[in-house]
C-alpha cells in the first residue's frame, strides 16, 4: 500500500473498523473510502457490486460483520450465519471481480475447536467440533477463511485472513444483553457503584430512562443492584483480551508487510494455515477479570456467578508465535487497557 492507495474499510464505525480508520490516517493514508451500514447494506449483492464498480478500491479491510457476545451468538443464530456469510461472500467476490490488490478478512479465534489444545495454533483449524453457542458464527468465519484461500489458489488473488482474540476498546458495544464480557462488566459494575452511592441522576442518564424505578426494573433483569452484580457462567472460563487499537495496528502491519504467497508454501499443511492469529498470548479467568474491573471501578459490593448462563469455550488462548515472528507484538496490557477503557466509557456517557 502506498499513501495514495484507495483503501476501503468495511465497517468503519465499529470497534475495529474505527480503530483501523484512525491508524491509517495517522500513518498518512489519505484516500480512504467508507460507507455506513445505512448507505451500503453489505448483504445486498447488487448494492455491493455497484459500489465496487463505482469506487474501485485497491485495498480492502473487511471489518464489517454481525458481531456479539455469547448470548447474542446463541440467540440470533440464523442472523449470525446468514448476515456474515452474505457480507463476506459479497465483499470477497466483488474484490476478486474488480481486481482488488489485497484484502484483509477478519475472522475470530472461535473458529478453533471447543476443546482445542492450548495455546491454539493456526494449524488446529478443522481438527475437531466447535463450541455450540457460537457455531453458526464460527462456521461463517471458517467459510470466509476458505473463501480467501480458494480464490487465492484458483484466481491468484491476494486475500489474507486474520483471527483476532476477544477485543475491546472505543466504540465497543455496551448493550447488556448483546455485548461481549468486558464492556458488559464495565457498564454493569459502574451502574452498581452509582446505585450504591445513590447517584440516581447518572444512572438515569446512562440508561436513558425516565425514572430510577424504571432503571432498577431494567437492571434487575441483569442482576445489577447496589449490593451485587451478576456475572454470567461459573467465572472459570479463561479469555484473552486485546485492545482494539493494537488490533488495528496489527491489521495495518499485516496489510503493509504480508502477502498470501508468504503463507502459501505449496505444501498441504501450509495451504491449510494461511490465516494468522492476532492476540496477546496471555489469558485470565472471567472471575479474575470481574475482580479487576470491580477494583478499577471501585465497587464494594459482591459478584454473584449465575451458572444458568453459558460458560462457552473454557479456554481459547491464541498461539501468537506466527504474528510475533513477523515482527508485531501488542503494546497495551490488560490492566492498562481496562483503565483507559473505563475512562473512555465515562467520557462517552458524559457527552
Ligand atoms: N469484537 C470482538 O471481540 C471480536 C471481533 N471480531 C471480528 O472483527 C470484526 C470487527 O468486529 P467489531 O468491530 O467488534 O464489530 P462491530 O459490531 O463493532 O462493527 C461491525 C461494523 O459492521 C457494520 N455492519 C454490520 N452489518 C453490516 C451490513 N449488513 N452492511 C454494512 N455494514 C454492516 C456495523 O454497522 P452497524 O453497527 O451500523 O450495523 C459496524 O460498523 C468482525 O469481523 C468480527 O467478527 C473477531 C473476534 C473478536
Ligand atoms: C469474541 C467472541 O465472543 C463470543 O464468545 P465469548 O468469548 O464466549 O464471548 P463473551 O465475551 O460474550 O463471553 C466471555 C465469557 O464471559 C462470560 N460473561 C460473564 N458475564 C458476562 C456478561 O455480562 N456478558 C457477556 N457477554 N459475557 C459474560 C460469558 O459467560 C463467557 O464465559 C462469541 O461471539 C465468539 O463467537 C467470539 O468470537
Amino acid at each position: 500500500m502506498n499513501k495514495d492507495s484507495k483503501i476501503y474499510i468495511a465497517g468503519h464505525r465499529g470497534l475495529v473498523g474505527s480503530a483501523i480508520l484512525i491508524n491509517l490516517q495517522e500513518k498518512g493514508y489519505h484516500n480512504i473510502v467508507t460507507r455506513t451500514h445505512k448507505e451500503l447494506d453489505l448483504t445486498n449483492q447488487v448494492a455491493v457490486e455497484t459500489f465496487f464498480n463505482e469506487e474501485n478500491p485497491e485495498y480492502v479491510f473487511l471489518a464489517a460483520a454481525k458481531v456479539g457476545g455469547i448470548v447474542a451468538n446463541n440467540t440470533y443464530r440464523a442472523d449470525f450465519i446468514y448476515e456474515n456469510m452474505m457480507i463476506q461472500n459479497n465483499v470477497i467476490h466483488q474484490s476478486y471481480l474488480t481486481g482488488v490488490k489485497k484484502l484483509l478478512f477478519l475472522g475470530s479465534t472461535c473458529i478453533y475447536p471447543k476443546n482445542c489444545p492450548q495455546p491454539m495454533k493456526e494449524e488446529y483449524l478443522l481438527t475437531d467440533t466447535l463450541e455450540y453457542t457460537n457455531e453458526p458464527y464460527a462456521i461463517a468465519k471458517i467459510a470466509g477463511i476458505k473463501m480467501c484461500e480458494s480464490y487465492n489458489l484458483q484466481y491468484g488473488t491476494n486475500f489474507i485472513s486474520v483471527m483476532p482474540t476477544n477485543l475491546y476498546g472505543p466504540n465497543d458495544n455496551f448493550d447488556l444483553e448483546k455485548s461481549h464480557v468486558l464492556p458488559a462488566l464495565i457498564r454493569k459494575i459502574h451502574l452498581a457503584k452509582l446505585l450504591s452511592e445513590s447517584n440516581y441522576d447518572e444512572v438515569i442518564k446512562d440508561l436513558e430512562v425516565a425514572s430510577i424505578e424504571e432503571a432498577r426494573t431494567y437492571l434487575s433483569k441483569f442482576g445489577v443492584s447496589e449490593n451485587s452484580v451478576e456475572i454470567w457462567g461459573s467465572g472459570n472460563p479463561r479469555r484473552e483480551f486485546l485492545w482494539s487499537e493494537d488490533m488495528a495496528d496489527a491489521c495495518v502491519f499485516i496489510m503493509e508487510n504480508r502477502d498470501f504467497s508468504d503463507t502459501y508454501n505449496k505444501g498441504e499443511q501450509e495451504i491449510r494455515n494461511t490465516h494468522i492469529n492476532i492476540g496477546t498470548g496471555q489469558d485470565i479467568s472471567i472471575k479474575e477479570l470481574a475482580e479487576t474491573i470491580k477494583n478499577t471501578v471501585g465497587f464494594k459490593g459482591k459478584l454473584v456467578f449465575n451458572t444458568n448462563k453459558p460458560d462457552g469455550t473454557m479456554r481459547k488462548l491464541t498461539d501468537v508465535s506466527k504474528l510475533n515472528s513477523l515482527g508485531w507484538k501488542h503494546k497495551v496490557s490488560l490492566d492498562k487497557g481496562v483503565n483507559i477503557f473505563l475512562k473512555w466509557y465515562l467520557n462517552f456517557f458524559d457527552r
